[in-house]
Protein backbone atom coordinates (compact mmCIF):
# COMPACT_ATOMS: atom_id res chain seq x y z
CA UNK A 1 0.00 0.00 0.00
CA UNK A 2 1.91 2.98 -1.26
CA UNK A 3 0.36 6.65 -0.53
CA UNK A 4 2.00 9.34 -2.03
CA UNK A 5 1.14 13.39 -1.21
CA UNK A 6 2.23 15.90 -4.01
CA UNK A 7 2.76 18.83 -5.10
CA UNK A 8 3.33 20.31 -1.44
CA UNK A 9 4.44 23.88 -1.04
CA UNK A 10 6.30 23.99 2.02
CA UNK A 11 7.08 20.47 4.01
CA UNK A 12 7.48 21.90 7.77
CA UNK A 13 9.41 19.58 10.28
CA UNK A 14 11.20 19.13 13.51
CA UNK A 15 13.64 16.15 12.94
CA UNK A 16 14.85 13.72 15.14
CA UNK A 17 13.62 11.00 17.97
CA UNK A 18 13.91 12.66 21.48
CA UNK A 19 12.73 15.63 22.45
CA UNK A 20 14.28 19.21 21.33
CA UNK A 21 14.88 22.24 23.66
CA UNK A 22 17.22 25.35 24.06
CA UNK A 23 18.42 26.62 20.06
CA UNK A 24 17.03 23.15 18.40
CA UNK A 25 13.42 23.32 19.53
CA UNK A 26 12.80 25.86 16.88
CA UNK A 27 15.50 24.46 14.63
CA UNK A 28 12.90 22.93 12.19
CA UNK A 29 13.66 21.39 8.98
CA UNK A 30 11.85 23.92 5.78
CA UNK A 31 11.69 22.08 2.73
CA UNK A 32 9.71 23.53 -0.32
CA UNK A 33 8.35 22.23 -3.48
CA UNK A 34 8.91 18.08 -2.23
CA UNK A 35 6.73 15.29 -2.29
CA UNK A 36 6.19 12.44 0.56
CA UNK A 37 5.64 8.49 -0.23
CA UNK A 38 4.22 6.20 2.58
CA UNK A 39 4.41 2.48 1.95
CA UNK A 40 2.32 0.18 4.56
CA UNK A 41 2.25 3.47 6.82
CA UNK A 42 6.04 4.31 7.40
CA UNK A 43 7.28 7.21 5.31
CA UNK A 44 9.46 5.82 2.70
CA UNK A 45 11.06 8.71 0.67
CA UNK A 46 10.80 12.28 1.30
CA UNK A 47 11.54 14.14 -2.07
CA UNK A 48 15.09 13.37 -3.48
CA UNK A 49 17.74 15.58 -4.11
CA UNK A 50 16.97 17.73 -7.36
CA UNK A 51 13.21 16.76 -8.01
CA UNK A 52 10.58 18.69 -8.17
CA UNK A 53 7.07 18.76 -6.58
CA UNK A 54 5.27 16.72 -8.68
CA UNK A 55 6.47 13.47 -8.04
CA UNK A 56 7.79 11.38 -11.09
CA UNK A 57 8.09 8.21 -9.28
CA UNK A 58 5.88 4.83 -10.26
CA UNK A 59 3.06 2.78 -8.78
CA UNK A 60 0.63 4.24 -5.87
CA UNK A 61 -2.29 2.98 -4.73
CA UNK A 62 -3.50 6.81 -3.68
CA UNK A 63 -2.10 10.10 -4.95
CA UNK A 64 -2.72 13.20 -2.67
CA UNK A 65 -2.85 16.69 -3.93
CA UNK A 66 -1.21 19.56 -1.90
CA UNK A 67 -2.00 22.38 -4.16
CA UNK A 68 1.18 23.82 -3.02
CA UNK A 69 0.12 24.29 0.44
CA UNK A 70 2.17 23.67 4.02
CA UNK A 71 2.68 20.22 5.29
CA UNK A 72 3.70 18.99 8.42
CA UNK A 73 3.30 15.88 10.75
CA UNK A 74 0.28 15.51 12.56
CA UNK A 75 -0.31 17.14 15.88
CA UNK A 76 0.35 14.76 18.73
CA UNK A 77 -1.64 15.91 21.61
CA UNK A 78 0.26 14.80 25.01
CA UNK A 79 -2.66 15.99 27.37
CA UNK A 80 -5.57 15.36 27.51
CA UNK A 81 -8.91 13.83 30.00
CA UNK A 82 -11.13 12.77 26.87
CA UNK A 83 -13.05 10.15 28.35
CA UNK A 84 -15.63 10.94 30.40
CA UNK A 85 -19.26 11.75 30.96
CA UNK A 86 -20.72 15.27 32.72
CA UNK A 87 -20.22 18.08 30.42
CA UNK A 88 -19.86 21.43 33.12
CA UNK A 89 -21.78 24.12 31.17
CA UNK A 90 -23.70 24.76 34.36
CA UNK A 91 -19.88 25.70 35.73
CA UNK A 92 -19.94 28.87 33.79
CA UNK A 93 -22.55 31.01 35.30
CA UNK A 94 -20.48 30.13 38.63
CA UNK A 95 -17.07 31.19 36.99
CA UNK A 96 -18.62 34.57 36.12
CA UNK A 97 -19.68 35.07 39.58
CA UNK A 98 -15.98 34.94 40.33
CA UNK A 99 -16.19 31.33 41.58
CA UNK A 100 -13.01 30.45 41.39
CA UNK A 101 -11.94 26.55 40.32
CA UNK A 102 -10.92 25.14 43.81
CA UNK A 103 -13.64 26.26 45.24
CA UNK A 104 -15.85 25.17 43.09
CA UNK A 105 -14.44 21.85 43.31
CA UNK A 106 -13.87 22.11 47.18
CA UNK A 107 -17.93 22.10 47.44
CA UNK A 108 -18.37 19.02 45.40
CA UNK A 109 -18.62 20.23 41.78
CA UNK A 110 -15.90 20.76 39.12
CA UNK A 111 -13.90 17.23 38.50
CA UNK A 112 -16.51 15.50 41.39
CA UNK A 113 -19.19 16.27 39.32
CA UNK A 114 -17.95 14.68 36.30
CA UNK A 115 -16.79 11.42 38.17
CA UNK A 116 -20.41 11.21 39.56
CA UNK A 117 -21.63 11.10 35.51
CA UNK A 118 -18.85 8.71 34.74
CA UNK A 119 -19.51 6.42 37.51
CA UNK A 120 -23.11 5.98 36.46
CA UNK A 121 -22.32 5.99 32.83
CA UNK A 122 -21.44 2.31 31.09
CA UNK A 123 -17.94 1.52 29.23
CA UNK A 124 -20.07 1.87 25.99
CA UNK A 125 -21.56 5.34 26.67
CA UNK A 126 -18.14 6.61 27.47
CA UNK A 127 -16.47 5.16 24.80
CA UNK A 128 -19.28 6.82 22.34
CA UNK A 129 -18.62 9.98 24.41
CA UNK A 130 -14.75 9.44 23.42
CA UNK A 131 -15.26 8.22 19.62
CA UNK A 132 -16.67 11.44 19.15
CA UNK A 133 -13.78 13.65 20.91
CA UNK A 134 -11.20 11.73 18.60
CA UNK A 135 -13.46 12.44 15.59
CA UNK A 136 -13.34 16.29 16.41
CA UNK A 137 -9.57 15.81 17.17
CA UNK A 138 -8.49 13.96 14.22
CA UNK A 139 -10.61 16.66 12.34
CA UNK A 140 -8.35 19.52 13.50
CA UNK A 141 -5.23 17.58 12.76
CA UNK A 142 -4.31 15.73 16.08
CA UNK A 143 -3.20 12.02 14.98
CA UNK A 144 -2.07 10.88 18.50
CA UNK A 145 -3.06 11.81 21.95
CA UNK A 146 -2.64 10.99 25.07
CA UNK A 147 -5.82 10.08 27.63
CA UNK A 148 -6.22 10.60 31.50
CA UNK A 149 -8.04 8.19 33.00
CA UNK A 150 -9.57 10.12 36.87
CA UNK A 151 -13.48 10.63 36.24
CA UNK A 152 -13.69 7.18 37.84
CA UNK A 153 -12.14 7.58 41.35
CA UNK A 154 -13.08 4.17 42.58
CA UNK A 155 -11.16 0.74 41.42
CA UNK A 156 -14.35 -0.47 39.61
CA UNK A 157 -14.79 2.77 37.76
CA UNK A 158 -11.13 3.56 36.84
CA UNK A 159 -10.82 0.10 35.38
CA UNK A 160 -13.99 0.54 33.16
CA UNK A 161 -12.33 3.93 31.80
CA UNK A 162 -9.04 2.41 31.10
CA UNK A 163 -10.78 -0.33 29.36
CA UNK A 164 -13.08 2.02 27.18
CA UNK A 165 -9.57 4.05 26.51
CA UNK A 166 -8.05 0.79 25.46
CA UNK A 167 -11.01 0.35 23.75
CA UNK A 168 -11.21 3.55 21.78
CA UNK A 169 -7.41 3.06 21.01
CA UNK A 170 -8.83 -0.25 19.35
CA UNK A 171 -11.83 1.54 17.20
CA UNK A 172 -9.91 4.62 16.31
CA UNK A 173 -7.81 5.88 13.88
CA UNK A 174 -5.93 8.47 15.69
CA UNK A 175 -3.28 6.20 18.33
CA UNK A 176 -4.08 6.59 21.91
CA UNK A 177 -1.83 6.18 24.68
CA UNK A 178 -3.79 5.70 28.36
CA UNK A 179 -2.61 7.15 31.45
CA UNK A 180 -3.65 6.15 34.78
CA UNK A 181 -4.66 8.79 36.90
CA UNK A 182 -6.67 7.88 39.66
CA UNK A 183 -5.15 10.85 41.46
CA UNK A 184 -7.27 13.35 40.25
CA UNK A 185 -9.33 13.84 43.07
CA UNK A 186 -9.97 12.84 46.59
CA UNK A 187 -13.53 11.34 46.32
CA UNK A 188 -16.63 12.30 48.05
CA UNK A 189 -16.76 9.22 50.07
CA UNK A 190 -12.88 10.14 51.06
CA UNK A 191 -12.96 13.71 51.96
CA UNK A 192 -10.96 14.38 55.12
CA UNK A 193 -9.42 10.87 54.70
CA UNK A 194 -6.36 11.88 51.96
CA UNK A 195 -4.06 9.01 53.80
CA UNK A 196 -6.48 6.17 53.43
CA UNK A 197 -7.59 6.88 49.80
CA UNK A 198 -3.89 7.08 48.52
CA UNK A 199 -2.82 3.56 50.11
CA UNK A 200 -6.11 2.73 47.78
CA UNK A 201 -4.36 3.71 45.04
CA UNK A 202 -1.14 1.96 46.02
CA UNK A 203 -2.29 -0.88 47.62
CA UNK A 204 -4.96 -1.85 44.66
CA UNK A 205 -5.78 0.55 42.01
CA UNK A 206 -2.32 0.96 40.64
CA UNK A 207 -1.31 -2.95 40.87
CA UNK A 208 -4.73 -4.27 39.15
CA UNK A 209 -4.49 -1.40 36.54
CA UNK A 210 -0.20 -2.43 35.68
CA UNK A 211 -1.83 -6.14 35.76
CA UNK A 212 -3.90 -5.54 32.82
CA UNK A 213 -1.77 -3.37 31.17
CA UNK A 214 -4.32 -0.20 30.71
CA UNK A 215 -1.95 1.99 31.29
CA UNK A 216 2.08 3.50 30.40
CA UNK A 217 2.07 6.58 32.58
CA UNK A 218 0.33 7.67 36.06
CA UNK A 219 -0.23 10.95 36.58
CA UNK A 220 -1.19 12.83 39.70
CA UNK A 221 -2.99 16.54 40.59
CA UNK A 222 -0.26 18.06 42.92
CA UNK A 223 -2.06 20.68 44.27
CA UNK A 224 -3.19 22.67 47.18
CA UNK A 225 -6.81 20.86 48.75
CA UNK A 226 -6.10 17.87 46.11
CA UNK A 227 -2.91 15.86 46.45
CA UNK A 228 0.21 17.10 48.79
CA UNK A 229 3.87 16.93 47.30
CA UNK A 230 4.31 13.94 50.01
CA UNK A 231 1.24 11.88 48.67
CA UNK A 232 1.93 12.65 45.28
CA UNK A 233 5.75 11.45 45.64
CA UNK A 234 4.22 8.20 47.24
CA UNK A 235 2.12 7.50 44.09
CA UNK A 236 4.23 8.33 41.82
CA UNK A 237 6.56 6.04 43.23
CA UNK A 238 4.92 3.26 43.88
CA UNK A 239 3.32 4.09 40.11
CA UNK A 240 6.99 3.74 38.78
CA UNK A 241 7.13 -0.11 40.94
CA UNK A 242 4.48 -1.40 39.10
CA UNK A 243 6.19 -0.11 36.14
CA UNK A 244 4.57 3.22 34.99
CA UNK A 245 5.80 6.04 34.56
CA UNK A 246 5.77 9.14 36.24
CA UNK A 247 3.67 12.43 35.42
CA UNK A 248 2.71 15.28 37.13
CA UNK A 249 0.31 18.20 37.17
CA UNK A 250 2.05 20.83 38.69
CA UNK A 251 2.05 23.99 39.83
CA UNK A 252 -1.10 24.73 38.02
CA UNK A 253 -3.11 26.98 40.06
CA UNK A 254 -0.86 27.57 43.19
CA UNK A 255 2.84 26.87 43.70
CA UNK A 256 3.09 23.86 45.94
CA UNK A 257 6.91 21.88 44.76
CA UNK A 258 5.08 19.83 42.13
CA UNK A 259 8.08 20.84 39.64
CA UNK A 260 10.74 19.56 42.06
CA UNK A 261 9.02 16.58 42.11
CA UNK A 262 8.70 16.24 38.67
CA UNK A 263 13.22 16.09 38.88
CA UNK A 264 13.27 14.23 42.16
CA UNK A 265 11.15 11.18 40.79
CA UNK A 266 12.36 11.40 37.51
CA UNK A 267 8.86 12.24 35.85
CA UNK A 268 9.01 12.12 31.80
CA UNK A 269 6.92 15.35 32.19
CA UNK A 270 5.15 17.59 34.34
CA UNK A 271 2.37 19.59 32.62
CA UNK A 272 1.03 23.16 33.45
CA UNK A 273 3.72 24.59 35.22
CA UNK A 274 1.87 28.03 35.25
CA UNK A 275 3.77 28.66 38.78
CA UNK A 276 7.10 26.64 38.69
CA UNK A 277 9.60 28.71 40.26
CA UNK A 278 13.50 28.52 39.76
CA UNK A 279 14.44 25.32 41.73
CA UNK A 280 11.55 23.78 40.07
CA UNK A 281 12.73 24.58 36.58
CA UNK A 282 16.09 23.77 38.07
CA UNK A 283 15.51 20.45 38.98
CA UNK A 284 13.18 19.49 35.81
CA UNK A 285 16.15 20.64 33.52
CA UNK A 286 18.81 18.33 35.30
CA UNK A 287 16.67 16.01 35.07
CA UNK A 288 15.33 16.30 31.45
CA UNK A 289 11.54 16.32 32.56
CA UNK A 290 9.47 17.91 29.63
CA UNK A 291 7.52 20.56 30.11
CA UNK A 292 3.81 19.86 28.62
CA UNK A 293 1.97 23.65 28.76
CA UNK A 294 -1.68 23.63 28.11
CA UNK A 295 -2.08 27.34 27.46
CA UNK A 296 -6.02 27.15 26.73
CA UNK A 297 -6.42 26.06 30.33
CA UNK A 298 -4.20 29.58 31.42
CA UNK A 299 -6.65 31.31 28.92
CA UNK A 300 -9.57 29.60 29.57
CA UNK A 301 -9.40 29.77 33.90
CA UNK A 302 -7.96 33.37 33.56
CA UNK A 303 -4.65 31.92 35.01
CA UNK A 304 -1.46 33.27 34.54
CA UNK A 305 0.70 32.14 31.37
CA UNK A 306 3.51 29.71 32.11
CA UNK A 307 6.98 30.77 31.47
CA UNK A 308 7.56 29.09 28.61
CA UNK A 309 10.49 30.92 26.68
CA UNK A 310 12.42 30.71 30.16
CA UNK A 311 12.25 26.96 29.94
CA UNK A 312 13.22 26.95 26.60
CA UNK A 313 16.28 29.38 27.40
CA UNK A 314 17.13 26.49 30.44
CA UNK A 315 17.21 23.32 28.05
CA UNK A 316 14.05 22.25 29.22
CA UNK A 317 12.11 20.80 25.78
CA UNK A 318 8.49 22.42 25.94
CA UNK A 319 5.84 20.37 24.42
CA UNK A 320 1.91 22.14 24.31
CA UNK A 321 -0.85 20.27 24.50
CA UNK A 322 -5.02 20.50 24.35
CA UNK A 323 -5.67 19.55 28.20
CA UNK A 324 -9.17 19.09 26.70
CA UNK A 325 -11.04 17.61 29.42
CA UNK A 326 -15.17 18.98 30.69
CA UNK A 327 -13.97 21.81 33.23
CA UNK A 328 -10.55 23.95 32.94
CA UNK A 329 -10.14 23.83 28.75
CA UNK A 330 -13.53 21.93 27.41
CA UNK A 331 -11.85 22.47 23.65
CA UNK A 332 -10.73 19.33 21.58
CA UNK A 333 -8.59 21.07 18.76
CA UNK A 334 -4.97 21.54 19.21
CA UNK A 335 -4.48 24.59 16.72
CA UNK A 336 -6.24 27.19 19.46
CA UNK A 337 -3.75 26.30 21.97
CA UNK A 338 -0.99 26.48 19.32
CA UNK A 339 -1.81 29.67 18.60
CA UNK A 340 -2.23 31.07 22.34
CA UNK A 341 1.60 29.07 22.58
CA UNK A 342 2.72 31.43 19.95
CA UNK A 343 0.90 35.13 20.85
CA UNK A 344 1.15 34.94 24.86
CA UNK A 345 4.16 32.67 25.36
CA UNK A 346 5.63 34.67 22.70
CA UNK A 347 7.19 31.41 21.43
CA UNK A 348 7.67 31.26 17.67
CA UNK A 349 6.02 29.03 14.83
CA UNK A 350 8.98 26.94 14.78
CA UNK A 351 9.43 26.82 18.47
CA UNK A 352 5.52 25.62 18.69
CA UNK A 353 4.96 23.39 16.01
CA UNK A 354 8.24 21.77 17.65
CA UNK A 355 6.04 21.32 20.86
CA UNK A 356 3.07 20.30 19.14
CA UNK A 357 4.74 16.97 17.67
CA UNK A 358 7.52 15.98 18.03
CA UNK A 359 8.00 17.44 21.94
CA UNK A 360 4.43 15.52 22.50
CA UNK A 361 5.42 12.82 21.17
CA UNK A 362 8.49 12.36 23.39
CA UNK A 363 6.39 13.66 26.11
CA UNK A 364 4.23 10.40 25.66
CA UNK A 365 6.79 8.11 24.22
CA UNK A 366 5.94 8.25 20.89
CA UNK A 367 9.21 10.31 19.53
CA UNK A 368 10.63 7.28 17.94
CA UNK A 369 7.53 6.10 15.60
CA UNK A 370 6.09 9.66 15.15
CA UNK A 371 6.30 13.40 15.65
CA UNK A 372 8.20 14.50 12.67
CA UNK A 373 8.21 13.44 8.90
CA UNK A 374 11.37 11.12 8.54
CA UNK A 375 12.14 8.31 7.06
CA UNK A 376 11.00 5.49 9.19
CA UNK A 377 8.55 6.97 10.93
CA UNK A 378 4.46 6.75 10.44
CA UNK A 379 3.01 8.76 7.47
CA UNK A 380 0.82 10.87 10.03
CA UNK A 381 0.68 14.04 8.17
CA UNK A 382 -1.18 17.22 8.05
CA UNK A 383 -1.82 19.21 4.95
CA UNK A 384 -2.81 22.78 5.47
CA UNK A 385 -5.36 25.83 4.22
CA UNK A 386 -2.15 27.95 4.79
CA UNK A 387 0.88 28.60 2.05
CA UNK A 388 3.42 28.92 4.85
CA UNK A 389 4.17 28.32 8.59
CA UNK A 390 2.97 32.05 9.82
CA UNK A 391 -0.30 31.73 8.23
CA UNK A 392 -0.84 28.75 10.52
CA UNK A 393 -0.35 31.30 13.65
CA UNK A 394 -1.94 34.42 12.01
CA UNK A 395 -5.28 33.06 10.87
CA UNK A 396 -6.62 32.11 14.22
CA UNK A 397 -9.82 30.23 15.32
CA UNK A 398 -10.73 28.49 12.55
CA UNK A 399 -10.17 25.17 11.42
CA UNK A 400 -7.15 25.09 9.03
CA UNK A 401 -6.74 21.28 8.13
CA UNK A 402 -7.35 20.75 4.96
CA UNK A 403 -6.23 16.73 4.21
CA UNK A 404 -5.36 14.60 7.10
CA UNK A 405 -3.27 11.15 6.10
CA UNK A 406 -2.61 9.02 9.22
CA UNK A 407 -0.18 5.86 9.07
CA UNK A 408 -0.58 6.50 4.99
CA UNK A 409 -4.38 6.49 4.62
CA UNK A 410 -6.14 9.61 3.75
CA UNK A 411 -8.90 9.69 7.13
CA UNK A 412 -9.97 13.81 6.30
CA UNK A 413 -10.63 16.01 3.78
N1 LIG B 1 -6.28 20.03 36.92
C1 LIG B 1 -6.65 18.90 36.85
N2 LIG B 1 -7.15 18.27 35.79
C2 LIG B 1 -7.59 18.94 34.61
C3 LIG B 1 -8.94 19.50 34.77
C4 LIG B 1 -9.97 18.45 34.90
C5 LIG B 1 -11.35 18.95 35.08
O1 LIG B 1 -11.57 20.11 35.50
O2 LIG B 1 -12.26 18.16 34.80
C6 LIG B 1 -6.55 19.90 34.11
O3 LIG B 1 -5.44 19.44 33.83
O4 LIG B 1 -6.79 21.10 33.94
ZN1 LIG C 1 -4.85 17.79 33.00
Amino acid sequence: MATIIKNIGLLATPTGVIAQSGDAQGAIQLIPDTYIAVKDGVIEEVGKAGSSRDWQGGEADTVVDAQGLLVTPGLVDAHTHLLFAGWRQRELALKLQGMSYLDILAQGGGILHTVEKTRAASLEELLDQGMKSLDIMLAHGTTTCEVKSGYGLTTEAELKSLRAVRQLGRQHVVDVVPTFMGAHAIPVEYKGRSTEYVRLLCEEMIPLVAEERLAEFCDVFCETGVFTVEESREILECGKRCGLLPKIHAEEITALGGAELAGKVRATSAEHLIHADDNGLDAMAAANVIAVLLPGTSFYLGEAFARAKDMIDRGIAVAVASDFNPGSCPNESLQIPMNIACLKYRLTPEQVLTAATLNGAAAINRSGSTGSIELGKLGDIVIWNAPDLNFLFYHWGVNLVKTVVKRGKRVVG
